[in-house]
């Protein structure tokens, strides 16, 4: 299952992460059929791996930030989650370097020798522990540990000192109705916008505390643009819901079948009871939430 793109995973890397090579290479065909089978619908039941193979296609166009997702689904319920992050750098206070200077990534970094660029974001449902750890670089054996490290989300629950973050694409996520609910809830700083899931793994490494998205009415959001980060931001000690306070449901098909407006995932519960008033508040005031109702420019279609 995914979003209809295919890696070609190289087999020579698999003794690396303590695989077993096969013994013969697989033909093309052999590939394309292995690739077939994945044509899972999800559902409530069975378990099921959810891919996206380039999260965030802009980012990664742009030379910017972009994600490799991959989850599994257990009966409806998302069990695992794993996020490659390129471009997004293992050393916090680079991230922050990244975002005061409005961009995700620095194009020439301070000091080659501290920018470890890239990291793996990963976290298993119920651990209360979600790990981070540099991409394997070159000849190096993936042995895990693995100078991987914990992450946990943010402590601040104070709005006027938390970072907000949301796609960059105003055409996915309305920007205005998110700059008003931040300022109605006294966010002082500038919204960070960040390309693809890295902003779920931002949060849950601490890099920002509330990630937004609003999208327009008729756009139904897909599965593998979530499982992974949902799991690792709640592992990490956040909450993710929908504007209606639901969990995300994965249990029905490829689409969040059901969501109420808007994701919202902050880094603690304070703060998460504080975005939810805005909203209800900002909904009731009469704010338009979807970009079809600000400018009546409706699309439903589902890229
Ligand atoms: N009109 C739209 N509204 C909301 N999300 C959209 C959209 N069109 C595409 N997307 C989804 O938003 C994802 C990117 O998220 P973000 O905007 O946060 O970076 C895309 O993932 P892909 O890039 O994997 O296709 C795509 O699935
Ligand atoms: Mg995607």
């Amino acid at each position: 299952m995914g979003s209809g793109r295919a890696t070609v995973w190289s087999e020579a890397e698999a003794p690396k992460y303590g695989l077993q090579c096969p013994k013969k290479a697989l033909e093309t065909s052999q590939i394309l059929e292995a690739i077939n089978r994945c044509n899972s619908t999800g559902g409530p039941t069975g378990t099921h791996w959810v891919l996206d193979p380039v999260d965030g296609t802009l980012g990664f166009v742009r030379g910017d930030q972009y994600a490799v997702a991959l989850a599994l689904i257990e009966d409806g319920k998302v069990v695992l989650g794993v996020l490659g992050c390129p471009n997004y750098p293992m050393k916090k206070e680079l991230s922050n370097y990244n975002h005061q200077h409005g961009q995700t990534i620095p194009k020439t970094p301070p000091s080659s020798d501290i920018w470890k660029k890239g990291c793996v974001i990963y976290a298993r449902r119920g651990s209360g522990r979600a790990w981070m750890q540099p991409l394997i670089q070159g000849d190096t054996q993936f042995e895990w540990p693995n100078s991987a490290t914990l992450v946990q989300a943010s402590p601040v629950d104070d709005p006027s000192l938390a970072t907000f973050c949301e796609p960059v694409e105003k055409t996915n996520s309305n920007h205005l109705f998110t700059a008003g609910l931040a300022n109605s809830m006294g966010l002082k700083n500038q919204p960070m916008r960040v390309h693809s899931m890295v902003k779920y793994a931002a949060i849950a490494r601490g890099n920002a505390e509330v990630f937004i998205k609003f999208a327009r009415s008729g756009y139904k959001e897909k599965i593998w643009d979530h499982a992974a980060g949902v799991v690792i931001v709640e592992e990490a000690g956040g909450v993710v819901t929908d504007a209606g306070v639901c969990p995300l449901d994965f249990s029905r098909g490829l689409y969040l079948e059901g969501l109420d407006r808007g994701i919202i995932a902050c880094s603690g519960p304070i703060l998460h009871d504080k975005i939810i008033g805005a909203c209800l508040h900002q909904t009731m005031s009469g704010q338009a939430y979807s970009e079809k109702d600000v400018d009546g420019a409706a699309d439903t279609t589902n890229k």
